[in-house]
């Protein structure tokens, strides 16, 4: 103790004199310690103020009851409490219960803090009446408490980008930030404390108060200054004490950009929302499959009662002959057209994805398995139909899969324990031999009677080629608007090849092909050069170009050895390797007739190299 002595009480003479007229303002007592006093005042406490030397640099008004009559006693009184002051002024912290020498009393000394947080002295104090002086202590240590909050939601509210303002019950301001402030254009003293319709009539704090409702996004103008505020009530036990005021954003500049951003979302979001839908909604119908022939239209017939019928369909046929445009018909024809359709190639996904893509798992169900699991297609499908393309892929463990959904109506993620219960159309398609994979045992039969309760069995090309005419003029149709061509039609020629054509890729070839063509001609119709020649080797084979129509006018021989000219010169070309002067001379002809007869039949090399990749 006396080394604290030593070090920090050093007497002043002239500081002690300066104490003798109680210059009392002169300490920077922050509001705590007024707030202490005032509590002192009642219980005859006796407080004075040294600073940090360990002097007497105020005393606190009825604190002039103080002992302390003249300079001398002054002197000796504070050397005796001298010791606790150290320990005090060191530490920082509350000295509780020290026994004065002096006094012979207990007494409690506080550090006193300046507006900047220094601590400038000690408050002594010690009461006549015996535990005030702790009960005293302890407000002060509460206060300390609440002076930390305070700071905390200071910080808090003064944010540079945001006005607020909070009042009491009786909507006097408690707490208000400079932005705020600066809006209303006046200082914070005359803001604290006055009724907020004092600073701003138009206010809606009060009734905020009142009807303890909150008000989101409301528009406030202050001077010429625009906001969007937001009011709450402050509750605390369902008892309102007070309301908050806050802007949203800086200006109304900012506001604006906001909106502007969540507009441009929300018109994202729509066209997601309708990307999504058109992805899983089908966008066929009955009215877009073409075809007059007898068998044809017995089989639309057929698939248009099949949409009626809440039963799975299978639907078999070659590739290219539309199974899929069929199930787009007969979901859009079904109740469940409002649903979804969604459609799984069986052949296109690798065996061990197909189980979660079908039913979905849970977040790590496996490695690799997405954040927040995923749905399989069948709970996308709920509701609507499932389009399970080329069925006969399918392993016979996910066939058994297959079927226990079908059968139990419900589907399990992988990784999960609860399953869920779906409710799904089923349309699967596949080529003709699943009748002979059930036979051979590679399709389970059970599985196929499930599936087989409506069979649409869809013609090939080559069986319908009374259709050929009707679906190319179509075709051609459908392509000027996706070529953005203007293609007249076919010459009869032409379509007299197509006709002839065996069609192994059905439908879809042909409009491939028609694509291929449309590409490459100049002319507003095709014609019959135009075409690959593959096409033309049929006509060859079979003559029926210059059979076809006796009355045609034209020199029916010429054309014939026309087309068989070029199917020669391209075959010449396709095994010499493009080579123009090797084809040459396997025909035996020389290389300037080549390129005569190429030119002859538009074979530049763009469609030169059409022609030889096409095979
Ligand atoms: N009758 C038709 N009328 C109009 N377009 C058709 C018709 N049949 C098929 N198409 C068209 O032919 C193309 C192939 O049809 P789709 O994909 O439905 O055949 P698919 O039998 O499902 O083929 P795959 O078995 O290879 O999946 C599509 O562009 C489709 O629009």
């Amino acid at each position: 103790m006396d080394i604290f002595l030593d070090k920090i009480f050093k007497p002043q003479q002239d500081t002690v004199d300066s104490l003798c007229t109680i210059d009392f303002p002169r300490v920077t007592v922050d509001w705590q310690i007024s707030k202490v006093y005032k509590v002192f005042s009642h219980a005859l406490e006796y407080i004075y103020v040294e600073n940090k030397e360990g002097l007497l640099v105020g005393v606190l008004d009825q604190a002039t009851m103080f002992k302390v009559q003249s300079q001398k006693d002054m002197q000796k009184d504070v050397g005796e409490l001298a010791s606790r002051v150290a320990v005090c002024l060191v530490t920082g912290q509350l000295v509780k219960d020290a026994v004065s020498l002096f006094l012979k009393e207990k007494v409690n000394e506080i550090p006193v803090i300046d507006e900047e947080g220094r601590m400038i002295g000690v408050l002594k104090l010690w009461s006549l009446l015996d535990n005030m002086s702790s009960i005293l202590c302890n407000s002060y240590q509460e206060i300390s408490e609440f002076k930390k909050i305070t700071a905390t939601l200071e910080a808090v509210i003064e944010n540079p980008y945001e006005g607020m303002v909070i009042v009491d019950e009786n909507s006097h301001v408690v707490m208000i930030n400079n932005f705020y402030l600066e809006a209303l254009g006046i200082s914070r003293e005359q803001a604290l404390g006055r009724h907020i319709h004092e600073l701003t009539p138009q206010s809606k704090l009060p009734d905020i108060i009142r009807t303890g409702k909150a008000e989101f996004g409301e528009y406030w103008k202050v001077g010429n200054r625009e906001f969007m505020i937001i009011r709450a009530p402050i509750k605390k036990d369902g008892k309102i004490l007070g309301a908050i005021g806050k802007t949203l954003f800086k200006d109304m500049g900012l506001a604006r950009v906001f909106a502007k951003k969540l507009t441009q979302l929300e018109d994202d979001l729509k066209f997601y929302k309708g990307e999504l839908r058109r992805i899983h909604s089908a966008s066929y119908t009955f009215d877009d499959i073409i075809g007059e022939g007898p068998k044809f239209t017995a089989t639309v017939r057929l698939a248009q009662r099949a949409a009626r019928t809440t039963s799975n369909v299978l639907i078999v046929g070659e590739s290219g002959t539309g199974k899929e445009l069929f199930a787009h018909a007969i979901h859009n024809d079904s109740v469940r057209c409002h649903g979804p359709f969604i459609r799984v190639n069986c052949a296109a996904i690798p065996e061990q994805l197909l189980e979660s893509e079908l039913f979905g798992y849970f977040e790590g169900a496996f490695t690799g398995a997405r954040k927040g699991g995923k749905p399989g297609k069948f709970e996308l499908a709920n509701h609507g139909t499932i389009f399970l393309d080329e069925i006969g892929d399918m392993s016979l463990t996910m066939q058994a899969k297959l079927l226990r959904v079908i059968q139990e109506r419900e589907v399990e993620r992988i990784g999960g324990t609860q399953p869920c219960k779906i409710d799904v159309r089923i349309i699967a398609a596949s080529n003709s031999k699943l009748y002979t994979m059930v036979q051979e045992r590679t399709f389970r039969d059970d599985l196929f009677y499930r599936l087989n309760v409506m069979v649409i069995k869809l013609p090939s090309l080559r069986e319908r080629s009374d259709d050929i005419e009707l679906l190319a003029n179509f075709l051609v149709t459908k392509l000027n608007r996706k070529l953005e061509t203007d293609v007249e039609g076919i010459s009869r020629e032409a379509m007299q090849i197509l006709q002839s054509y065996g069609w192994p890729g059905n439908v879809r070839e042909l409009e491939s092909i028609l694509e291929r063509t449309m590409n490459i001609v100049d002319e507003p119709v095709i014609l019959s050069e135009h075409l690959p020649a593959r096409l033309l080797q049929t006509k060859i084979d079979v003559s029926r170009c210059i059979d076809a129509n006796p009355n045609d006018e034209q020199n029916k021989l010429e054309k014939g050895l026309n087309i068989a000219e070029k199917e020669l010169l391209i075959d010449a070309l396709r095994r010499a390797n493009g080579n123009k002067a090797l084809a040459a001379k396997s025909l035996g002809i020389h290389r300037s007739v080549m390129y005569k007869k190429l030119s002859k039949h538009g074979l530049d090399s763009e469609a030169l190299s059409l022609e030889l990749k096409t095979e």
